[in-house]
């Protein structure tokens, strides 16, 4: 079993369930889809065969809204309104993060989410130079932000820029085809418009994505209009942050015209249901107009202090329960909308490729148990993804070819428990002592 984890060459899925279909993937050495279909074998002499019978085969899944290393922070702080539960409990527990911390808080939450079907992530945080170390050894795509944060202070936004531009620069440096940097300002109520602007003027500069958060509560557009006499999404996009390469995350509090905004500048809008309904932020970010407007609506989970699991599977099914619930209509995000939700919309949110089971496409790809309960009976693979499946049904990961866990095993996994426990337990007691 543990040859298939470092073996290199063309690979064949053989016999698995695509969308109803029993079919053969393709995998060429360089980990993209050669062929899918009845006689996709034909296309490869395969190195390496894995057998799909009993598997049902999806997109890899895109998570893009997370702060991976808060799993150290798991059930450090629940059940809170978000401006307390940052203030009291988050912000002061992560002056006492270390390097190390987040090291191993990432490579946890690469576990998790490889575990539950997720091969790449975007994420925003500190240390980020530990976390691009983590995802290199975990194999999975991230897009990797510095979370800035100025609170208005020049002093602070000068170190602010710096430690954005050392990212940067040593994500670029590493050459790593699987990590891209990003600029993260954390949201208008952290980041000055001097701030913002400049965020939104280096990323422009090299090219890069912008990783915010956005209208999250009542409090930020409410706030944010007093203090600069406009919305959030219209202040963001004064300071040049809305853009065709920005994900703004959560989306809850946007009204119809600023819906159209994020439509006209081409902007990701990433839905956290779970940690949204956990904050009781009170209002579901407005799918119908954020659709209609032509935004590209994606999925994330945020941090695990507010989810408070890394879990897309049981996310898109948040995501379609609050959607019908808040909105009252039994017809808003259908199935098939939450699975593009969290594969395609999410790929195009990342820049990963095309997020689908294609000839031509990254081989992302994860396989499901067909034979475990939730899939059966399987009438509808979208259907039983979303509303039947979680995590627990994901029995193997490929990104880019590569085979990141297999029957569900991930290689060095007890390591990664063990020692990210104990880095958990070591902050929270500095923490304690300080
Ligand atoms: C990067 C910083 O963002 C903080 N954070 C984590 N979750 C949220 C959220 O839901 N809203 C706003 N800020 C959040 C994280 O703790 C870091 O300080
Ligand atoms: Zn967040």
């Amino acid at each position: 079993m543990n040859d298939i984890f470092t073996a290199r060459g063309s690979m064949l899925i053989a016999g698995v369930t695509v969308n109803g279909s029993t079919v053969d993937i393709a995998i060429d050495e360089e980990g993209m889809i050669a062929g899918i279909g009845k006689d996709a074998r034909k296309t490869i002499d395969a190195d390496i065969i894995i057998d799909g019978s009993d598997r049902v085969a999806i997109p890899g899944l895109v998570n893009t809204h997370t702060h991976a290393a808060m799993t150290l922070l798991r059930g450090y702080a629940d059940d809170m309104p978000l401006a307390e539960w940052l203030s009291e409990k988050i912000w002061p527990l992560e002056a006492h993060l270390s390097g190390d911390d987040v090291y191993w808080g990432t490579k946890l939450a690469c576990l998790e989410m490889i575990k539950s079907g997720t091969v790449a992530f975007n994420d925003m945080y500190f240390f980020m130079e530990r976390a691009a170390d983590a995802v290199d050894e975990m194999g999975l795509r991230a897009t990797l932000a510095y979370g800035f944060i100025d609170l208005g202070m020049e002093e602070k936004r000068a170190a602010e820029i710096k430690a954005t531009e050392a990212l940067v620069a040593h994500v670029k440096a590493r050459k790593n085809p699987r990590i891209q940097a990003a600029v993260g300002p954390h949201s208008v109520y952290t980041v000055s418009p001097e701030g913002l602007s400049w965020c939104a003027e280096f990323a422009e500069e090299q090219g890069i994505a912008v990783h915010v958060h956005l209208s999250e509560t009542e409090k930020e557009v409410t706030d944010c209009v007093a203090e600069f006499g406009k919305r959030p999404a219209v202040h963001l996009d004064e300071c040049g942050c809305l853009t065709p390469r920005t994900v703004a995350a959560h989306c809850c509090w946007l009204d119809e015209a600023e819906c159209r905004l994020l439509g006209e500048r081409g902007v990701s809008a990433s839905h956290n249901p779970a940690s949204n309904m956990k904050l009781a932020v009170n209002r579901a970010m407005p799918y119908h107009w954020l659709k209609a407007s032509g935004a590209n609506v994606c999925l994330g989970t945020d941090g695990c202090a507010s989810n408070n699991s890394l879990d897309l599977l049981e996310e898109m099914k948040f995501a379609a329960l609050l959607q019908k619930f808040a909105w009252n209509s039994q017809t808003l995000l259908p199935a098939g909308e939450a699975v593009a939700m969290a594969t395609s919309a999410g790929a195009r949110a990342l820049g990963t490729g095309p997020g689908t089971l294609t000839a031509g496409a990254p081989a992302d790809i994860v396989l499901l148990d067909a034979r475990a309960a939730c899939n059966i009976p399987l009438h509808n693979t979208d259907s039983n993804t979303v509303y039947a499946c979680n995590g627990g049904a994901v029995m193997t990961v490929l990104c880019q070819g590569r085979v990141l866990m297999h029957e569900r095993t991930v290689p060095g996994e007890e390591e990664i428990v063990r020692e990210a426990a104990a880095a958990a337990q070591a902050l929270v007691g500095r923490a304690r002592e300080a």
